[in-house]
């Protein structure tokens, strides 16, 4: 069948599951083993899904670039039919008018470099806060699990840059509302669904996804809107007080404005994909770069050496300074190489029939980029399972979306619109750890095992927790 209708080659689909049972624990690095014998354009069956699995550069330029405009869909998980996110939210919506006006809205105003360094002065103080749990712990002598010190800063830099406001806090039994919703979400969107796969599950939702997903989408919704009314009252009463520097009182402006052809729906649905988009991506990238580093010691007195001769005594630099430290940003690139959080990228489905490298790809599939695979090549990256940062230092390969060898942020059109956040968020709280600390592990004898172990979720993160122990030099 596929021969004839010139369908990219794949493994054999058993009637109904397809290869459903075949994917395993961990879909990416199958993936990855199947096309060294199907071949970097590849197709199985999900269920009822067809899905086509890209896992080479050139391919993937073919489909986000010279086919960009044809595979700019999405597909949609029935979690995300939550609070009807699917109709309003720009990572879903298909690429038209309501969605261009958001994107328009994160480059020009949200994201923008005049906007970033506007709000760098309330992330800084969450990282003063990170310095000081992480010098209790020294103080102690105990050990940071830094999934959750990464979780719980994300979240504050996310929250401060959207809204001002403090998302949870560090040594606390009180878990703040916004911890327990994100925990929630990464936990619904991240578990698969059958009902993905089995379209005629939908309706029965037999693994309650739906619901679960519709309360916390409500939560995280109705928090959105209740700042929102609060900040619109504020300015009410408030007419003549300065502006924050958040990206919540950009949205005051342009309701006020109303400049663009969206409703105020769109805007806090947007709110939401920012904040849930930012935070299990950084924190997931935060415990692996610290883990590469603890793991090699010798890159991270480099890094060390860096911080110092750029920092001095500073403990937390200005986020300019991130551009002066080259092997910094060689070991955030060479982390995203090896860990992409999202080893598959974000779903893309072909919106109509497509011929690509002389095969059809009909209207309707599911087209996956297999980022990991990619940063794995050994025809691409000479050594590509060690962590080797100087493979960086003299290429100008980045990972913005141009160079196809390293995709951990998509490219083309649907690019993640958070990258220069994400940006400043790990390069600078990288720096505030590395440069205020030795870190030693709690345990260290199974730590190479450890190390290596991965778990495919929302993002793919450590499957043991890092658990290492700050130490302040006298
Ligand atoms: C390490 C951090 C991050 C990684 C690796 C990452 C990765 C990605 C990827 C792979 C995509 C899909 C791109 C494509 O289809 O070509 C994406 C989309 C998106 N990301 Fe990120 N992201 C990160 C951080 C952020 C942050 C901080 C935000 C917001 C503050 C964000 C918001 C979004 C949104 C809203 C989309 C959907 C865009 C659309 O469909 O038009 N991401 N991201």
């Amino acid at each position: 069948f596929r021969r004839r209708r010139n369908l990219p080659p794949g493994p054999f689909p058993l009637p109904i599951i397809g290869n459903m049972l075949q994917l395993g624990a961990k879909p990416h690095q199958t993936f990855a083993k199947l096309s060294n014998k199907y071949g970097p354009l590849m197709s199985i069956h999900l269920g009822s899904l067809y899905t086509v699995i890209v896992s080479s550069p050139e391919m993937a330029k073919e489909i986000l670039h010279k086919h960009g405009q044809v595979f700019s869909g999405r597909t949609i998980a029935q979690a995300v039919h939550a609070c009807d996110h699917d109709k309003i939210s720009m990572g879903f919506l298909p690429v038209g008018g309501e969605w261009r006006d958001m994107r328009k809205i994160c480059k020009e105003q949200m994201f923008s470099h005049q906007s970033m360094e506007a709000s760098q002065g309330l992330r800084k103080q969450k990282l003063q806060q990170l310095l000081d749990f992480a010098r209790r712990c020294s103080e102690e002598g105990r050990a940071v699990d830094i999934r959750e010190a990464a979780f719980i800063t994300t979240l504050n830099l996310m929250s401060a840059t959207l809204f001002s406001m403090q998302a949870t806090e560090f040594d606390s039994k009180v878990t703040l509302e916004f911890k327990e919703i994100i925990e929630g979400v990464a936990t619904i969107v991240g578990v698969p669904n059958f009902a993905d796969y089995f379209p005629v599950l939908k309706p029965f939702d037999p693994q309650g996804v739906k619901r679960r997903a519709d309360a916390y989408f409500g939560k995280l919704l109705t928090k959105i809107e209740g700042y929102l009314d609060e900040r619109i009252q504020f300015r009410k009463a408030n007419p003549n007080a300065p502006k924050k520097d958040d990206f919540l009182e950009t949205l005051v402006d342009i309701i006020q404005a109303d400049d663009y052809n969206l409703k105020t729906d769109h805007l806090t649905h947007l709110m939401l994909d920012l904040f849930v988009g930012g935070s299990e991506t950084n924190t997931t990238s935060i415990e692996w770069i610290m883990s590469e580093l603890v793991m090699n010691p010798d890159k991270m007195e480099k890094l060390k050496a860096e911080l110092k001769s750029v920092a001095g005594d500073e403990k937390i630099m200005d986020e300019s300074q991130m551009a002066n430290l080259p092997y910094l940003q060689a070991v955030i690139k060479e982390v995203m190489r090896i860990h992409p959080p999202g080893p598959l990228l974000l779903p893309r489905k072909a919106e109509s029939d497509q011929m690509v490298n002389g095969y059809m790809i009909p209207k309707g599939t599911q087209v996956l980029i297999n980022a990991w695979a990619i940063g794995r090549d050994p025809s691409i990256w000479k050594n590509p399972d060690s962590f080797e940062p100087e493979r960086f230092l003299n290429e100008k390969i980045d990972f913005k979306g141009q160079d196809y060898e390293l995709l951990p942020f998509g490219a083309g059109r649907r690019v993640c619109p958070g990258m220069p956040l994400a940006n400043r968020i790990l390069h600078m709280t990288a720096a505030t750890l590395v440069h205020n600390f030795d870190w030693k592990l709690e345990d260290d004898s199974s730590a190479e095992a450890d190390h290596a172990g991965e778990l495919f979720g929302l993002a793919v993160r450590r499957a043991v927790p890092l658990r290492i122990i700050p130490v302040v030099k006298p």
